[in-house]
């Protein structure tokens, strides 16, 4: 089985939680995507869920795919999201971000009454931080907070690049116009801690460490999809 095959095993996993007449958070990334094919397809056969978007790269494809959607505005309180992630360890801490989406998709799942994660087994750690950590920053500030992400760090005992986000020829962009540390922290022993410290940092905005979030994982492998909880 491919990597590809994996999280379409893990996207059709999900569909089994999702029941109709559901508020659904949808999640960002390529794991994601085969979510929404996948649920496209159930409502193009007659299944009613109301959608929000968790990237406008999201939006695109169900819009696309004929999934309806609502803002968040309109529908604050969902029943359940579904979404990927870069990293998962047994208590179901995780590295989101990897796609940039990760402001949107934590708004989206605290606002959702349970967040399930799909993911191929590839993305199962002991210890997260093999991933590099997003954090989005804002603009204004971005070397003064830079520097208190690294002193952070040093108190963490994490050293490694704390690079700026790229794409194309400039500084990747989010879709809330921030921008996107990627920080090369390696093992991240106390990953709660860490988050909390790094949601003090006034120019940070948000970071890619979903802790207490998720309640169950759908992890795909060779051998078909198993279920992770906490
Ligand atoms: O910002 C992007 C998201 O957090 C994604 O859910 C995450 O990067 C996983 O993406 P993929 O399913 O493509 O590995």
């Amino acid at each position: 089985m491919d990597a590809r095959e994996m999280k379409i095993k893990a996207a059709q996993a999900a569909l089994d939680y999702v029941e109709d007449g559901m508020r659904l958070g949808i999640g960002t990334g390529s794991t994601a995507e085969e979510f929404v094919r996948l649920l496209a397809e159930k409502v193009a056969s007659g299944f009613r869920i109301e959608g929000v978007p968790t990237s406008e790269r999201t939006a695109r494809l169900c819009v696309e795919l004929g999934v309806p959607l609502k803002s968040l505005e309109e529908l604050p309180e969902l029943d359940l999201t579904i979404d990927g992630a870069d990293e998962v360890d047994p208590m179901l801490r995780l590295i989101k971000g990897g796609g940039g989406a990760l402001l949107r998709e934590k708004i989206v799942a605290c606002a959702s009454a349970r967040m399930i994660v799909i993911a191929d087994e590839t993305k199962v750690v002991d210890t997260l931080g093999a991933f590099k950590l997003p954090i989005e920053v804002n603009v204004f500030g971005l070397a003064a907070t830079r520097i208190a992400v690294e002193k952070l760090a040093a108190r963490h005992g994490l050293s490694g690049e704390i690079a700026v986000r790229t794409s194309g020829d400039g500084p990747f962009m989010t879709d809330g116009g921030h921008l996107i540390l990627d920080a090369s922290f390696g093992r991240i022993p106390d990953a709660d801690a860490l988050a909390c410290e790094l949601n003090a940092i006034p120019g940070v905005v948000e970071h890619g460490l979903f802790i207490g979030i998720a309640s169950l994982a759908i992890i795909a492998g060779p051998a078909g999809a198993r279920v992770m909880t906490v």
